[in-house]
C-alpha cells in the first residue's frame, strides 16, 4: 500500500470523472493525501465542486494556469491554508481545435503559441511557484503521450508541445533536484476523456492499441492513477526526469 498520509497534493486539470486527473486524485486520496483541486475559471467551478465534494477533505481553488498573477494568488492561498505542498499534478493541455486535425504544415503561429503556453510553460510556472512550499522535497507529475516521440496522425501541434513538455521535465528535474524535488511525466495510452474528443481519430487509435499492445488491451484511467500515486510516493524516490510509459507496452512495438 502506498503511504501519502500527511502529504498535501495539488491537482490541476480536473474537468470531470473521465479526466485522468480524477483517477489520479482518487488514488492519491486513497493513499492518504490531502487534496487541493484547482479548476480554471468560474464556469468550471460548479462541476469541479461536485467532484471535490466526493473527495473527502478536498478543497477547491480557482486558477487559470496561463495567468501568472492567478498562479501567485493561488500559491499564497495554498501557503496560508496548508503551509506546504508535497505533490503537484499537472494534467493540463490545450490546442485550438483546428490545430488538432488536418495537415500539420498548416499549424498557425497563434495555435502553436497557445498549445505551448497552456501545455508546457504552465508546468514551469507552476513548478516555480510550488518549489518554495516543497519544504520537505516534493514530486511533480505531468502527463504526456507517445505522439511526442513518434508522429501520430492528427495529434499535430500537441505532439510538438508534448515533446517540449518531456524536455521540460528533464530540465526541471535538473533545476529542482538539489531541492529534493522530483519531476516526472506519465505517458498514458489513449483514453476516452473529454480532451481526447478534441483530437481526431481517437477511436481508431484505441482499436489499434487494443490489438497491437503486448497486453492486448487499452489503458484504464485508474491504472494511470496508480502510476501517479507511485511517482508521488517515496517508492519512486530515486526516479526523476523520466517519462514512464503506462500504455500496456504499446510504445515498445515496431
Ligand atoms: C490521434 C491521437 C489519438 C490519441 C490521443 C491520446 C490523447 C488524448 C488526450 C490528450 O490530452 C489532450 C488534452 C488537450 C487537448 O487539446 C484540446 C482538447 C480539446 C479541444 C481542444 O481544442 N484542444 C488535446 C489532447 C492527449 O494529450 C493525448
Amino acid at each position: 500500500m502506498i503511504d501519502l498520509e500527511g502529504k498535501v497534493a495539488i491537482v490541476f486539470g480536473l474537468a470531470n470523472k473521465r479526466s485522468i486527473a480524477w483517477s489520479i486524485a482518487l488514488k492519491l486520496q486513497e493513499a492518504g493525501a490531502q487534496l487541493a483541486i484547482c479548476y480554471q475559471n468560474e464556469r468550471m467551478k460548479a462541476e469541479a465542486q461536485g467532484l471535490i465534494d466526493e473527495l473527502a477533505g478536498a478543497e477547491g481553488f480557482q486558477c487559470d494556469v496561463s495567468n501568472d498573477a492567478e498562479i501567485d494568488t493561488l500559491f499564497g492561498q495554498i501557503k496560508e491554508r496548508y503551509g506546504k505542498v508535497d505533490v503537484l499534478v499537472h494534467a493540463v493541455a490545450f490546442a485550438p481545435p483546428e490545430d488538432l486535425r488536418g495537415d500539420f504544415v498548416n499549424t498557425s503561429r497563434e495555435g502553436f503559441r497557445v498549445a505551448h503556453d497552456v501545455s508546457v510553460y504552465s508546468l514551469i510556472a507552476l513548478s516555480r511557484a510550488a518549489a518554495p512550499l516543497m519544504t520537505d522535497g516534493g514530486s511533480i507529475i505531468t502527463l504526456t503521450y507517445y505522439g511526442a516521440e513518434k508522429v501520430v496522425p492528427n495529434y499535430n501541434v500537441m505532439g510538438v508541445a508534448k515533446a517540449a513538455l518531456e524536455a521540460t521535465v528533464r530540465y526541471l528535474a535538473a533545476s529542482l533536484g538539489p531541492r529534493r524535488i522530483r519531476v516526472n511525466a506519465i505517458s498514458a495510452g489513449p483514453i476516452k476523456t473529454l480532451a481526447a474528443r478534441g483530437v481526431g481519430a481517437l477511436g481508431e487509435m484505441l482499436k489499434v492499441h487494443a490489438e497491437k499492445s503486448p497486453l492486448r488491451k487499452n489503458v484504464e484511467q485508474i491504472e494511470v492513477g496508480g502510476a501517479a500515486a507511485f511517482l508521488a510516493s517515496d517508492l519512486s524516490g530515486a526516479i526523476t526526469g523520466e517519462t514512464i510509459y503506462v500504455d500496456c507496452g504499446y510504445n515498445i512495438m515496431g
